[in-house]
This record gives structure tokens, sequence and C-alpha cells, in this order.
């Protein structure tokens, strides 16, 4: 038996379990106990695991897995709870600047009264087809646009598109977007290594915000509506049809702490 102590973080509602792995006795490699402890029966439930570790340079390394144990591309929402975690835990020295290491490289972040403003990566380019776009944000998006958001059947949707024959073999995301007034957009996900529709999903809303850019090119600041927040997205978009200065901006909320025993 051992005894595994943790952190529960939620950003929108896309919540994670949070190990610091500082001493490196966590294993990321077991792939059946991150499925385990984030199985909300058998577990202690979460869309994803991360486990925070040293870095040479940066204050920290952010490595993420998914809820099927997998170790992923880049989670926004999750780099936003580390964030906070390591800002409650006195990791970094400044809460007003600071910088982790991630998969999908270096992120700078912003942390103030609960509320993580994240840079993610640069967006190099944008496939624009014609009912839809695909673009990777730190993980890959398909995003489509729909007239009620409410009413799209996210989970049978998404996952025909995450499984369809274009995006094997490593599958995909898939974004429903709803206009609103001004800058304002409405965004439901289907979250692959998940496997379901979660109630928020960061690299995804940026993904949605560019999207919504292309067919709106006056803005470039969104305010977001997922089921389970709010999130504000604004970039630059450069010279060569890409998008650089990306920021993910939102609350990162800690949920309780425990110990399991396995
Ligand atoms: N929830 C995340 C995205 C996590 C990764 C994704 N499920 C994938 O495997 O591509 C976010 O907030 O960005």
């Amino acid at each position: 038996m051992k005894n595994i102590h943790f952190h529960k973080y939620q950003g929108a509602g896309n919540d994670f379990i949070i190990i610091d792995n500082r001493k490196g006795t966590f294993d990321g490699n077991d792939t059946t106990l991150i499925e385990h402890l984030c199985n909300r029966r058998f577990g202690i439930g979460g869309d994803g695991l991360m486990l925070l570790e040293d870095h040479p340079v940066h204050d920290f390394t952010m490595r993420y897995f998914n809820s099927d144990g997998g170790e992923a591309s880049m989670c926004g929402n999750g780099g936003r709870c580390i964030a906070a975690f390591a800002v409650h835990k006195g990791v970094v020295s400044n809460p007003d600047k600071f910088s982790f290491m991630a998969v999908d490289g270096e992120h700078l972040a912003e942390y103030k009264s609960g509320i993580v403003n994240l840079k993610m990566i640069d967006v190099n380019s944008v496939n624009k087809e014609n009912k839809f776009t695909y673009l990777n944000t730190g993980s890959p998006h398909h995003v489509c646009f729909v007239d009620d958001v409410a009413k799209t059947d996210v989970y049978n949707e998404g996952k025909n598109i995450r499984y369809s024959e274009r995006y094997q073999p490593d599958g995909t995301n898939v974004n429903f977007v709803q206009f609103k007034t001004g800058n304002e957009i409405k965004v439901r996900t289907y979250e692959r290594g998940v496997e379901d529709e979660t109630l928020a999903c960061g690299t995804g809303v940026v993904a949605s915000a560019i999207s919504a850019h292309l067919k709106k090119p006056s803005f470039s600041e969104f305010d977001i509506e997922v089921l389970g927040g709010k999130l504000k997205v604004c970039f630059e978009p450069n010279s060569e049809g890409g998008f650089k200065n990306v920021w993910l901006e939102g609350p990162a909320t800690f949920v309780f702490e425990g110990t399991i025993e396995i």
C-alpha cells in the first residue's frame, strides 16, 4: 500500500488532480494508476492529472495526462490551474509574472486574486475549410460554428469527428461555437483523452476565438462562455497568417486536497 497526497483544482469546471512530484516519487508512466485516480467513481475524479516537477531554468515543469491515463499535449486550463497551485504552494517567487515548461514549450503566467492569465504558444497556421477550421493551439482542435450550441449533440457529433478518418491516428478535440453579440462567443468541447464533453477546454477556446476572428476580423479579444464559466482570449495576428501573443485568462480554483491509499 502507498499513500499519494494530491490537490484538486478546477478552471471553469475543467477539473484536475495535481501532484507535487518534485521528489520524483510518482511514476508518470503508470497509465493504469493515473486512469484510476481520474475515475470519478473509483478514484478521486478529474478530466486530467498533472505533475509539478522541477525545471533547471523555469519555475517548474508541468506534465499533463488525460483522464485515460495517457501523457497528452498541452492543456490550457490545466496550465492555469497548475500555475495557481504553484503560487499557493510558494513554488514561484513572483506571482505577478513567472514561467513554466510544458510539453509544447515555455509558458508565461500571471496570477492575481484567483485569476490566471496564461501565455499560449504561437499559432503558425490555420487550416480553413468550408465548414470548419483545424488548428493546433498546443493541442489539436477542429472548430465548427453552429446556430445554437445548446441544441448541439456535442457528445455524438464530437465523437464522430474525433474518430473520423481525417484525424487518424491521433484524433482531435472538437469545438462547437456560437456567435453571440460583438466579441462574445459560446463554446462547447468534446475532448479526446477524456472521450466526453468537458465543462471547458482552454486550448479549445483559444482555437475557437482564433477561428471566430477569421469570421469577424475586427475582433482579436473574445469573451467566451463555456458550460463551467467564463474565459477570455486575446492575440495578435502576424503577417504570415499566424497568431502571436496569445493569452488565455480565467479563474483557477482550489477545490480540496487529500491523501489516497492505493
Ligand atoms: N482540457 C485541455 C485540453 C487537454 C488535452 C486534450 N484533451 C488533448 O488530448 O488534446 C485544455 O484546457 O486545453
